[in-house]
């Protein structure tokens, strides 16, 4: 909806006109409160009940201008059409080369570019062979946030038609480099910045945000960036590598993506220390005070969005990732990649492998290296699982499962000393102190690294896997590639070709006497754009243990045998949007079962559904 032009915007000479300006629309429909019980603040049933509000319930006010008292700061938000010199620079808008003549004419872009025009196709194709004439996976990943920022389009179009090349260029394991090195090779700022500084004008700083109509924010506060650990504010490449994939792999559109990094300071004393750093010169914020800007980001987002708005939460330290879940489920539609994403896409593997080992997930014996989010959140999805099929009480399914952490193997004598997400897995059992000597003991069928520490499977851990497993499941799942508990060449050459093997980071094809092994790349990039998508075209407006294992099932249904043939528990990328698109509608359709789907009627055809929704990089033509 489109209201007068109260703003003022630049104007230069004839190549810029202003056209709209988008302040208080008031769209009713799907408002929020209706419906579905959700929880508000008291202060924000208080605010809808003050009389000075010119809106009430049911109507939405993205912007805040209408629910803005007289005494209260908003933003004259005004949308201007591009043009000329100004459209060349306008990423979302901007084709280059490939603007028509008509467009050139239209546009006021004659003599700004060269005579030639190119078609969308042969810009592909310039760019990949640049692509590919950098030596450096860095250099590769600079090149491709510059073509981010110079002409969307032509970014995703490449990253989908060349999903598997350069998903390891945007995503992991090079974006854990370019973590490390944010703050020598930033050039322009991407996402939103919120740190200490910002703390009481969170609403003012999301309302910088150029974009309006966000529906997923990906945020992290940079404490555990993959298994790198503390990288402060320059974790910023993760929500903005995490979103390109929303889009990529699961069709959200660009716009309605904000990256987010949440600044509370940093504890690793060389950026503190390093002179290009580019965060908070200060050690982290921690208790009341960490929580209470946490608190205001939350109530800040629902306020500006509305219940609707998906927040995922990336790369937070342990303690605050689990708190962060547990009070916040329950009154904003959020889930925790690491914690929820990872397990939803493990257990979708172990189900797969299981088609090549046989047994059914009870039958199976668990053993993790690592307790942290990664190791407990999969330990438990399978544990749910299993009760699902089983109907065993899950505290008895948990008995199947096994975790190590870096004091051994975690037993009922330590449950006195155990962070809280760990005590569930305090089985009896002598303590153990290593890892092998737990394999060696319990014998697990099923080995999971998430331990952030790499090369931790040792050859003796491999050898013992295989000497009483005809074919070990070993999935090494930390990253990036350095951080991997081993290689693909170790876990096929030390198993002497008998591992089913899969890892977080990607790794080449291994050959081992004869036969090429393709090992799989268990990451949660598998779901949570899929995931995502499904929430959003449900109208989801809470996350439910139940999607997660919608979402793993259709992954799980996605291996062919073809993959099973060549010993992989995971489809390719290379059919990643199909892949999605099943994912949201198992998610959408399991959140209209349950009564947390906000949109209806339900679309009768969610697949068909899901896939129509799915943003297209094609350039639009401009009248
Ligand atoms: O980002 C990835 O590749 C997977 C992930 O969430 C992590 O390792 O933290
Ligand atoms: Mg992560």
């Amino acid at each position: 909806m489109l209201s007068l032009n109260r703003g003022s915007s630049l104007l230069r000479g004839a190549a810029a006109r202003t056209v709209v300006v988008r302040c208080g629309s008031g769209r009713r429909g799907e408002g929020k409160g209706r419906g579905v019980a959700m929880e508000s603040t008291h202060e924000e049933v208080e605010a809808l009940m003050d009389p000075k509000n010119t809106v009430g319930g049911g109507v939405e006010d993205t912007y805040g201008e209408d629910r803005a008292t007289e005494d209260q700061l908003v933003t004259p938000w005004t949308v201007s059409v591009a043009s000329g010199y100004w459209l060349l620079r306008d990423p979302r808008h901007n084709k280059g080369l490939a603007f028509t003549e008509k467009e050139r004419d239209a546009h006021y872009l004659r003599g700004l570019l060269p005579p030639v025009v190119a078609s969308q196709e042969l810009q592909e194709k310039k760019l990949m062979h640049n692509l590919r004439q950098y030596k450096l996976p860095l250099q590769r990943y600079m090149a491709m946030m510059d073509l981010q920022e110079r002409n969307e389009r032509l970014f995703y179009k490449l990253l989908i038609d060349n999903v598997e090349e350069l998903l390891p260029v945007v995503y992991t394991p090079t974006v854990g480099e370019a973590c490390q090195k944010y703050g020598s090779i930033f050039r322009h700022p991407q996402g939103l910045y919120i740190s200490l500084k910002e703390k009481g004008k969170i609403l003012e700083v999301l309302r910088n945000w150029p974009e309006r109509s966000i529906q997923v924010i990906v945020v992290t506060d940079g404490e555990r960036i993959l298994g790198l650990g503390d990288l402060g504010c320059q974790g910023m490449g993760i929500p903005v590598g995490k979103l390109s994939l929303y889009t990529a792999l699961g069709g959200l559109r660009p716009s309605a993506c904000l990256p987010i990094t949440i600044d509370v300071g940093t504890n690793n004393e060389q950026l503190l220390n390093d002179e290009f750093y580019i965060g908070l010169r200060q050690r982290r914020a921690t208790g009341q005070e960490y929580a209470d800007l946490l608190h205001e980001f939350m109530r800040a987002v629902k306020q500006n969005y509305g219940e609707k708005i998906l927040i995922q939460f990336e790369d937070f330290a342990n303690h605050n990732a689990f708190d962060l879940l547990a009070k916040y489920s329950k009154t904003h539609l959020v889930f925790n990649d690491d914690i929820q994403g990872t397990a939803s896409v493990v257990l979708a593997g172990v189900v797969a492998a299981l088609k090549l080992v046989g047994g059914t997930l009870a039958e199976h014996t668990y053993l993790f290296l690592g307790a942290g989010e990664a190791g407990t959140g999969i330990a438990e999805l399978i544990a749910l699982e299993m009760s699902r099929q089983t109907n065993a009480p899950i505290e008895e399914c948990r008995k199947k499962i096994w975790l190590v952490d870096s004091k051994g193997l975690i037993v009922s004598s330590r449950k006195e000393s155990l962070q809280h997400f760990k005590k569930p897995w305090a089985h009896e059992h002598e303590p153990i102190k290593n890892l092998l000597g737990a394999v060696q003991v319990i014998k697990p069928t099923i080995l999971i690294g998430t331990s952030g520490v790499g090369r931790t499977f040792t050859k003796d851990v491999v050898e013992a896997m295989a000497s009483f497993n005809e074919k070990p499941i070993i999935l090494a799942l930390s990253n990036p590639t350095s951080q991997s508990e081993c290689t693909a060449e170790e876990a096929y050459t030390w198993s002497k070709g008998r591992a089913i093997f899969a890892s977080g980071s990607p790794f080449d094809p291994v050959e081992y006497e004869g036969k090429t092994f393709v090992p799989g790349q268990a990451n949660n990039a598998y779901i949570f754009p899929g995931f995502g998508l499904g929430l959003v075209i449900s109208g989801a407006i809470r996350v439910h243990d139940d999607l997660l294992l919608a979402a793993s099932e259709a992954l799980a249904q996605q291996v062919t045998q073809e993959n099973f043939d060549k010993g992989l528990i995971y489809p390719p990328f290379t059919n990643i949007r199909k892949i999605s698109a099943k994912i949201a509608s198992n998610v959408a359709a399991k959140a209209y079962e349950l009564g947390l789907a906000s949109r209806l009627p339900r679309p009768e055809n969610l697949v068909k559904y899901a896939e129509s929704c799915m943003y297209t990089p094609l350039y639009r033509s401009y009248r």
